[in-house]
């Protein structure tokens, strides 16, 4: 057993097969390669790389089985995480999306190159931009450092088909934050189902929030672009 299957067992209580081991480190060191000539990552260190990236991706991997068969996508992918990690685990078709081209193809030549070609498609461009092309599609989608929770609730509810679900990654959500997303959830279709807090290994502290979408939004979805991320919804008075 490698290091990232000890950890994910013992942390976590995840078993990783060693051919799944292999192509998860076989990743890391591509997205690490790539690092050397575009910035994907600020983590450097294979070490860091292990904890930071796969692990924490991989502690989103319960969420994913429990979603209804179907299409996944990462929004705000950066480096293709969590998106890359969870394919690998899961087998799901996914589609890995960035507004940043040259990130999207560098991931594409990675999906590639460790034969996930057929299970792995990118898009380069908006996600406000997808959802009017993809509408209601999509069985789960998740989103790591990208924006604040009302942000990503209201990005990826128009892409959710009913019972989907949107699993978010946040190292330190603030109150208000929660508040203002538990307030929008009528608004946009989605509703609470779950809010974990646990450790990883390095003894920092994620939280992983996943929500349901239950119906359609009382508003018009998507908004202009750029309108969840720089004004994001909030509850009505
Ligand atoms: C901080 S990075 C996080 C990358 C990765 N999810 C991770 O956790 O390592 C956020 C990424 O989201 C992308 N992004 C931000 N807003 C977006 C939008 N509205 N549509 C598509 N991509 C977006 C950025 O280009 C960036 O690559």
């Amino acid at each position: 057993m490698g290091r990232l299957a000890e950890l994910m067992k013992g942390y976590h209580g995840i078993e990783v097969k060693e051919d799944r081991e292999r192509l998860l480190m076989d990743d890391l060191h591509a997205i690490m390669d790539v690092n050397k000539t575009m910035n994907l990552t600020r983590i450097l260190s294979e070490e860091g790389g292990i904890v930071l990236h796969l692990e924490d991706s991989l502690t989103g991997l319960p969420y994913i089985g429990d979603a209804p068969e179907g299409l996944y996508a990462d929004l705000g992918t950066g480096g293709g995480f969590p998106g890359i990690p969870l394919c690998i685990m899961t087998g799901r078709k996914t589609l890995l999306v960035d507004s940043v081209k040259k990130k999207v193809a560098a991931l594409d030549g990675v999906a590639g190159n460790l034969g996930l070609g057929d299970l792995i498609d990118v898009y380069a461009g908006r996600i406000e931009d997808l959802a009017k092309e993809r509408k209601g599609q999509f069985s789960v989608l998740t989103a790591r450092a990208l924006s604040s929770l009302p942000s990503l609730m209201e990005l990826a509810s128009p892409l959710l088909k009913k019972g989907g679900r949107l699993i978010c990654y946040k190292a330190q959500p603030t109150g208000e934050e929660i508040e203002n997303a538990l307030g929008i959830q009528e608004i946009v279709g989605l509703r609470l189902e779950c809010d974990q807090t646990f450790r990883l290994s390095d003894d920092s502290t994620r939280r992983i929030f996943v929500f349901e979408k239950t119906g359609a939004p009382r508003i018009k979805l998507p908004r202009r672009i750029g309108l969840a991320q720089k004004d994001p919804l909030r509850p009505r008075s």
